[in-house]
C-alpha cells in the first residue's frame, strides 16, 4: 500500500549544520509515529520540509500519492497536512473560536456554517468549548497547546504534525494532552509527534524514530528504540543503566499539579518564554 507520507533522500543543511542527509521516512495512513532527537538535531526542520515551510536542498516529499515537493505550504495544508508549532503563536487579539475558524476556512477550505461547525466540533474535542469566547492571548500554556492542536485539527488533516506540544506542561497536563492525542488517533488521523517528554510519546505512538546528525539512527517499536545503546548515549551520555522508561505511571501515580513532567529530555528553546 502507498504510504500516506513518503520522504525520499531529503538533504538539508544550513552552512556547516546538517539537518537532513539522505533522509527517508514512510508513514502509513492512521499510523502514529514519534520522533526524538537531541536539541538541534533537525526535528523541526524536518516538519518544515514536510509542511512546505522549508525547501529541501535535495529529495522528494510525497503525500497521499502525489509529489508535493514543489508545492507551497497552503496547498499542502489543503491536501491534508496539518501542523502545530513548537511555540504556539495564536492570533492573540482574536477569540479562541475565531482562531480555529480561521484554520477551518483558510486551512481547511470550508465556508460559512460548515466552517463554524468544524470549529465548534474541534474546540469541543480539544476541551476548549468553555474558552471559545476568550481572547487567545489570555490562555494558560496548556490551553495554548490545546489551541495549537485545535488549529491543526480544524484544517481537516489526514496527517497531523505535532511539534513538542507537551513541552513545559506539568505531569497531569501532559496526561490530559496524551488523552487528546489518543482521540485524534481514534479519528484515523495519522500523527507524527516530535517530543522531548518521552513517556507521553511511549503512551501514544506505534513507532519511534531517533533523529541525530540529519539521519534516523533508530526506528522501531518505542521500547526497543529507547533501549538502543546509540539512543541512550545521545540522550543520557552513559550506559543503559542510566535510565528506565516506564510504560505506566510512576509509582504513586502522576505528580500533583505544578511539578514538571518527569522523563523529559532537555527543555526546548522557547518553551520557557511561551509559558
Ligand atoms: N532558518 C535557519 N537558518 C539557519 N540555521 C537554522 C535555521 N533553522 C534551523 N537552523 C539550525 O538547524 C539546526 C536544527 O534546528 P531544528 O530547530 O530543526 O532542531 P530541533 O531538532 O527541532 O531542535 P529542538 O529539539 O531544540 O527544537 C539548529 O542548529 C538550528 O540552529
Amino acid at each position: 500500500m502507498t504510504p500516506l507520507l513518503q520522504l525520499s533522500g531529503l538533504d538539508k543543511r544550513f552552512g556547516q549544520v546538517v539537518v537532513a542527509e539522505a533522509l527517508d521516512l514512510a508513514v502509513a495512513e492512521g499510523e502514529a509515529v514519534g520522533i526524538v532527537g537531541p536539541n538541534g538535531a533537525g526535528k523541526s526542520s524536518l516538519f518544515a520540509m514536510v509542511s512546505g515551510d522549508l525547501k529541501p536542498d535535495a529529495g522528494r516529499v510525497a503525500f497521499d500519492g502525489e509529489d508535493v515537493t514543489s508545492r507551497p505550504a497552503h496547498q499542502r495544508c489543503r491536501a491534508g497536512i496539518g501542523r502545530t508549532y513548537q511555540v504556539p503563536r495564536p492570533f492573540e487579539g482574536m477569540t479562541v473560536f475565531e482562531n480555529v475558524l480561521v484554520s477551518a476556512s483558510q486551512g481547511g477550505g470550508l465556508h460559512g456554517r460548515a466552517a463554524q461547525q468544524q470549529a465548534a466540533e474541534v474546540l469541543a474535542e480539544c476541551g476548549l468549548a468553555g474558552a471559545a469566547n476568550q481572547r487567545a492571548g489570555s490562555l494558560s500554556l496548556l490551553q495554548r497547546k490545546r489551541l495549537e492542536v485545535a488549529r491543526g485539527l480544524a484544517t481537516g488533516p489526514k496527517l497531523l504534525l505535532l511539534d513538542e506540544v507537551a513541552g513545559g506542561l506539568t505531569e497531569p497536563e501532559v496526561l490530559e494532552l496524551v488523552e487528546l492525542i489518543g482521540r485524534v488517533k481514534a479519528r484515523g488521523v495519522a500523527v507524527v509527534w516530535i517530543e522531548h517528554v518521552v513517556h507521553a510519546l511511549v503512551k501514544s505512538v506505534d513507532r519511534l524514530l531517533c533523529l541525530a546528525g540529519g539521519r534516523f539512527i533508530a526506528d522501531g517499536d518505542p521500547a526497543t528504540v529507547l533501549a538502543d545503546p546509540q539512543v541512550l548515549e545521545l540522550y543520557f551520555g552513559s550506559g543503559p543503566e542510566a535510565v528506565t522508561i516506564p510504560d505506566e505511571e510512576p509509582a504513586g501515580g502522576p505528580a500533583e499539579g505544578g511539578a514538571p513532567a518527569s522523563q523529559s529530555l532537555p527543555a526546548a528553546p522557547g518553551e520557557e518564554a511561551a509559558r
